[in-house]
């Protein structure tokens, strides 16, 4: 069993295209379900990032193949998104389950500004027992600022709501020394440091598939998610429910210990704190010397106006700021929680104020 699978409350999973689609380009609504079925049944928090939008307008559009051009694979996107969450709707209505669809694109992930309505809007949805259904926005970005690959913006997505691990879904059983279809190449269970990676063989497969990015994409975006301290499976999709099941299947790609020092840079020197939170002693311990994140109940005043996402200094009983970091809630939300152990909480608020994280010491 592996524990960074059954411990973890909150998943993102993505999906690409080659494991929804049937080979002439339509959705084969039968691999829907079992995907369905398996994310259903895990009891923790699941943010499910789907491909295959381009790859569900094809056939409709009577397009024989995807095509080359970026009008062409908008149009197919445009299409294709919506039958591709008509049938999420439809199968995980059937085990009691809602959907919602969020469309994002690269700046959603990685400005501020735009990462706060990203995070505040997956955050609710959690909230409300929905499962919130991510794709790239491939209908209004163009080639300058898109993304092109759903592997990156899941391991992004898994930062931004602070996963407990990620799960990559694709046509293959996990990563190999090479090419899976020659006999020579071998599957590698375990990648403890990237390094390791140096002599296999990783390039994007030469047959003409539907989907995008191939297993460099993967292993790039195992190598942000493990960085920002999220574990990754790889797998193929017909295992989501073993891999969920904390069954070893696929590859497992370990945390790494290196932290995620650009964004905590950026947090300390380049942002300016929209509000304070008031630690008490204990906090205040906790935070510097224990690197906890920041619950509610260390917590004696607020002041400003924040939202959730924006950057507040934590200060001491002297006013004196001892560290910055993310807030996780609305400044009119908090008074309310001041105080208050994460059990008495009740549902909705279990999370930390400023997840350790999201957190810089000063
Ligand atoms: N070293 C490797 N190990 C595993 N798969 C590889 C490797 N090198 C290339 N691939 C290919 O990557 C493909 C998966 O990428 P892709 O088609 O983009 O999937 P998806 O649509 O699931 O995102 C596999 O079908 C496999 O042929
Ligand atoms: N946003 C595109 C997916 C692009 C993509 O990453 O595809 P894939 O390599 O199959 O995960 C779509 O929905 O068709």
């Amino acid at each position: 069993m592996r524990e960074q699978v059954t411990e973890a409350r909150r998943i993102v999973v993505k999906v690409g295209s080659s494991s929804l689609t049937t080979a002439d380009g339509g959705l084969d609504e039968s691999r829907v379900d079992a995907l369905v079925e398996a994310l259903a049944a895990t009891p923790a928090e699941v943010v499910l990032v789907s491909s295959g939008a381009i790859a569900a307008g094809l056939a409709p559009l009577g397009l024989p193949r995807r095509p080359r051009d970026l009008a062409t694979q908008q149009a197919a996107a445009s299409v294709g998104q919506g039958l591709l969450m008509r049938a999420y709707n439809d199968a995980f209505a059937r085990h009691g389950r809602v959907v919602g669809q969020v469309l994002l694109t690269v700046d959603d992930v990685t400005r501020r500004v735009h990462y706060r309505n990203a995070y505040r809007t997956l955050r609710r949805l959690l909230d409300l027992k929905a499962i919130p259904i991510v794709n790239e926005n491939d209908t209004v970005a163009t080639q300058e600022i898109r993304f092109g690959d759903n592997d990156r913006l899941a391991a992004l997505v898994a930062a931004l709501v602070h996963a407990d691990l990620l799960v990559l879904l694709s046509d293959v059983d996990g990563l190999y020394t090479g090419d899976p279809s020659l006999p020579t190449s071998e599957p590698i269970h375990d990648v403890r440091r990237f390094e390791d990676l140096e002599g296999i063989d990783i390039r994007r497969p030469g047959k003409a598939g539907v989907g995008t990015g191939g297993m460099v994409t993967k292993v790039e975006a195992a190598r942000i998610a493990t960085t920002s301290g999220i574990p990754v499976v790889l797998s193929n999709a017909p295992s989501a429910g073993a891999v969920l099941g904390g069954l070893e299947v696929g590859t497992l790609f370990h945390r790494q210990r290196k932290r995620p020092q650009a964004r905590l840079f950026w947090l300390a020197h380049a942002t300016s704190p929209r509000g304070r939170l008031h630690l008490d002693p204990g906090a205040v311990r906790a935070v510097v010397g224990g690197h906890a994140s920041l619950l509610a109940a260390g917590i004696t005043a607020v002041d400003g106006r924040f939202a959730a996402g924006d950057p507040v200094d934590l200060v001491d009983v002297g006013g004196v700021p001892v560290a910055r970091g993310l807030v996780n809630y609305d400044a009119e939300e908090l008074p309310a929680l001041l105080g208050r152990s994460t059990n008495e909480l009740g549902p909705g608020y279990g999370r930390e104020v400023v997840h350790r994280d999201d957190l810089v010491l000063l």
